[in-house]
């Protein structure tokens, strides 16, 4: 252990070690068949084989001319057929070259193209090549890109445009996606109220509830609006069983030490609670509980913690129940566009801006303040212990790849 370690506080590797673990214990296997259009942002069920060679077969690379090599002896070469893409062409007459296009089949017997701003057409209607040939230049070969029977994705890979648009390549209309997960979001604090409502004395609107529920909707969850949990015991528990179908509680606030925490108490008498404090800032205390099987995600009501702790140990704990390898957040070394001169024991998530090559720090950084993570475009990882002077590297978190 490190002297820069807080004691009692959890890292937080170990603690998205023990979600991925509980995340793996209750893997969410319904699978269901979807066409292409319907499948972005879900997760494959089964792995993508490749029905067919890709190119299905060789292609040009360029506008010109197909022609064999052997049957070239720096003389003019007789144009014997036009290729266009789409069609099939006869096998190439020896001695002779043919018109081809970009992406059109090459004729049988041709290994080599040439671009038409190297060749001259005769007024015989011959063609010189200006320049030395290659054995295969300007060919794109059969299976060049993926082979017959590959496996081009593997099961658990999230679908991007990217990815609907390589299964398109292979011809694949429709994929084995596992369902949507169910996720029932949970707002805790008599003090919160919606959006279009009056605010009273001590009343602050909830944001927790809108980020999120529209970021798990943009991560491929049903969701299930639980509203604003009122502080009271039977009404607790009444929601909880209501919601004894989802797949996950996602729930904001009284995860602290405070008095009024009627989830907790009704989660350790009738279901179970694990309350953590993670060396984290923001985002430390967090809770694992289960009710009636249920299995319940505590973050802290904090906006910036809310979503740090979504982001850092939500997110992977729910993709790795729907069965992807790769959940931890992409993080990449910038220079500081700041100082950090006081060592810290929680490790920060500072929202930051990577601008004209380094990041810089939000003005206020309190957990309190969703302000700073609109204005940022990516978390600033500071470790335990560690002080920085500006220009030193410094891991950054990009945003934009966690909310999807
Ligand atoms: N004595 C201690 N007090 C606190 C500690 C501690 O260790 N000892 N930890 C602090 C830290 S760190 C955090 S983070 C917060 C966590 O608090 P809770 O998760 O228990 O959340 P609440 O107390 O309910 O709320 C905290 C804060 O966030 C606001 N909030 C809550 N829900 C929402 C919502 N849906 N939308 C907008 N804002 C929300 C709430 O009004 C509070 O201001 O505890 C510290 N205290
Ligand atoms: O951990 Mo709290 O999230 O520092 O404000």
């Amino acid at each position: 252990m490190s002297g820069c370690e807080h004691p009692g506080l959890m890292p937080l590797e170990a603690a998205l070690e023990r979600l991925l673990q509980l995340a793996e214990a209750a893997p969410i296997r319904e699978r269901e068949i979807l066409p292409l259009a319907a499948a972005c942002g879900r997760v494959l069920a089964e792995p993508l084989v490749a029905e067919l060679d890709l190119p299905p077969w060789p292609n040009s690379a360029m506008d010109g001319y197909a022609l064999r090599l052997a049957d070239w002896q720096d003389e003019p070469l007789r144009v014997s057929q036009r290729i266009f893409a789409g069609q099939a062409p006869a096998p190439l007459e020896p001695g002779t070259c043919a018109r081809i296009f970009t992406g059109a089949p090459l004729p049988e017997g041709a290994d080599c193209v040439e671009m038409q701003e190297n060749a001259e057409l005769l007024d015989d209607g011959r063609v010189r090549f200006l320049e030395r040939l290659t054995a295969g230049q300007h060919v794109r070969p059969q299976g060049q890109e993926t082979r017959q029977g590959e496996t081009v994705l593997a099961a658990g890979t999230r679908l991007s445009p990217v990815e609907l648009g390589l299964c398109a390549t292979l011809g694949a209309a429709e994929l084995s996606v596992v369902r949507r997960p169910r996720v029932a979001v949970l707002s805790t604090g008599d003090e919160l109220v919606e959006p279009g409502q009056p605010l009273g004395p001590g009343q602050i609107y909830n944001s927790n509830r809108r980020l999120l529920c529209s970021w798990l909707e943009q991560l491929g969850c049903e969701v299930v609006d639980g509203g604003i949990l009122p502080d009271d015991l039977a009404l607790t528990r009444a929601r909880l069983t209501e919601l004894n179908a989802v797949d996950l509680i996602v729930s904001t606030g009284g995860v602290s030490v405070g008095e009024a925490d009627f989830l907790g108490q009704v989660l350790r008498e009738d279901g179970e609670l694990a309350l953590w404090k993670l060396a984290i800032k923001p985002g430390k205390p967090l809770t694992f509980g289960r009710y009636q099987g249920v299995p319940l995600l505590g973050l802290p009501g904090n906006p910036a913690s809310t979503l740090v702790t979504f982001a850092l140990l939500a997110r992977p704990y729910l993709l790795r129940r729907l069965g992807v390898e790769s959940v931890e957040p992409l993080r990449f070394p910038v220079p500081a566009g700041f100082a950090w001169s006081k060592p810290g024991s929680r490790r920060e998530f500072l929202r930051a801006r990577f601008e004209q090559g380094r990041a810089l720090l939000y003005k206020n950084q309190s957990s309190g303040v969703l302000r700073g993570v609109a204005w940022a475009d990516g978390l600033v990882e500071v470790r335990e212990g560690r002080t920085l002077a500006e220009g030193e590297l410094v891991d950054f978190i990009p945003l934009s790849e966690l909310l999807v």
